[in-house]
């Protein structure tokens, strides 16, 4: 049309940002043509899920359960060696006798963690949809509360801190008063050996992100980590606990989707979504443009 310069759609991002992606999503800087909105897990995998963006951090389990369309970044993740801290069943009673589990809607990958792990065990807890602080859920009747994401880092540090000068973060699980914190990526470890993938970086196989969004992916990543110190204590002023516990918080983290990684989520995906298609992963960092045939 005369007059009229066809534009190309921006290329639309969706960033789960909890405090454990802040190493790669604080200093990035979008290119041009990328744009940007965030949301809690669930959200992000809708809007991939449904086309509102083009990709995504989304829960791993998500990406397997549509492995016939989806593609993942080859060397992004959110995944721990154990525990992880953020992700824990606060309960009042030993697992084997729980009767009613809240679970928060902001999850699918831990709540297909978590029953995954309750069925390794014989276990059948009634697990409900139910939001709200874990104290405050397990007072009103639950004897299981599911909770993710930074709420959850700090109920865990309500029950588990303040930690004393020289004390570890690693003596698991903790308790106080009445209730029990079970760290679900330590259950797995002590399951599996395995690294768990919490997150990965998912698109649509037909619409692959611009290199050039990799390219700043990768350098944020590399910025943020080499500036964990000031990461973890902005963060740690939002969060209001200590830089330390966050800077342990945040180094614990395994964000390159390594082969470790990758085994532990073979491992799940085999467990959680039995006969999914395989899982496929985009091109290595720097073999971008060999596919795009450039
Ligand atoms: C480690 C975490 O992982 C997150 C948990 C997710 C889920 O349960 O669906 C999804 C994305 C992850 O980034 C966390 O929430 O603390």
């Amino acid at each position: 049309m005369p007059g009229h310069e066809r534009t190309t759609p921006p290329y639309r991002a969706g960033w789960i940002h909890y405090t454990n992606v802040a190493p790669i999503l604080d200093p990035l800087r979008l290119p041009p043509g990328v744009t940007a909105i965030t949301g809690v897990p669930t959200e992000m995998n809708s809007a991939l899920l449904s086309g509102r963006v083009d990709i995504a951090n989304i829960s791993a389990v998500e990406f397997i359960r549509n492995a016939d369309r989806l593609e993942a970044l080859p060397d992004f993740s959110v995944a721990v060696l154990g525990a992880v801290y953020s992700v824990n069943l606060f309960h009042t009673w030993p697992l084997e006798e729980l009767r009613r589990v809240a679970l928060t809607a902001q999850s699918a990958m831990s709540v297909a963690l978590l029953e995954v792990l309750l069925r390794g065990r014989g276990l059948s807890p009634r697990l409900e949809r139910a939001e709200g602080e874990a104290e405050e859920l397990l007072a009103s009747g639950y004897d299981g509360v599911l909770r993710i994401g930074d709420s959850a880092l700090r109920e865990w540090y309500g029950v588990a801190g303040p930690l004393t000068p020289g004390g570890s973060m690693t003596a698991l699980p903790n308790a106080a008063r009445g209730v029990t914190v079970t760290d679900l990526a330590q259950e797995w470890f002590a399951l599996t050996g395995h690294p768990f993938v919490f997150a990965v970086w998912a698109y649509r196989r037909e619409n692959p992100p611009p290199p050039a969004l990799l390219q700043a992916m990768r350098e944020a990543r590399r910025q943020g980590l080499g500036h964990l110190a000031d990461v973890s204590k902005r963060h740690a002023l939002k969060l209001g606990l200590p830089g330390r516990v966050v800077q342990h918080y945040l180094w614990n983290f395994r964000y390159h989707l390594e082969a470790p990684d990758r085994l532990g989520l073979s491992e799940f995906a085999a467990l959680a979504v039995p006969g999914h298609a395989p899982l496929r992963f985009g091109p290595r960092p720097g073999e971008e443009m060999l596919r795009a045939g450039g």
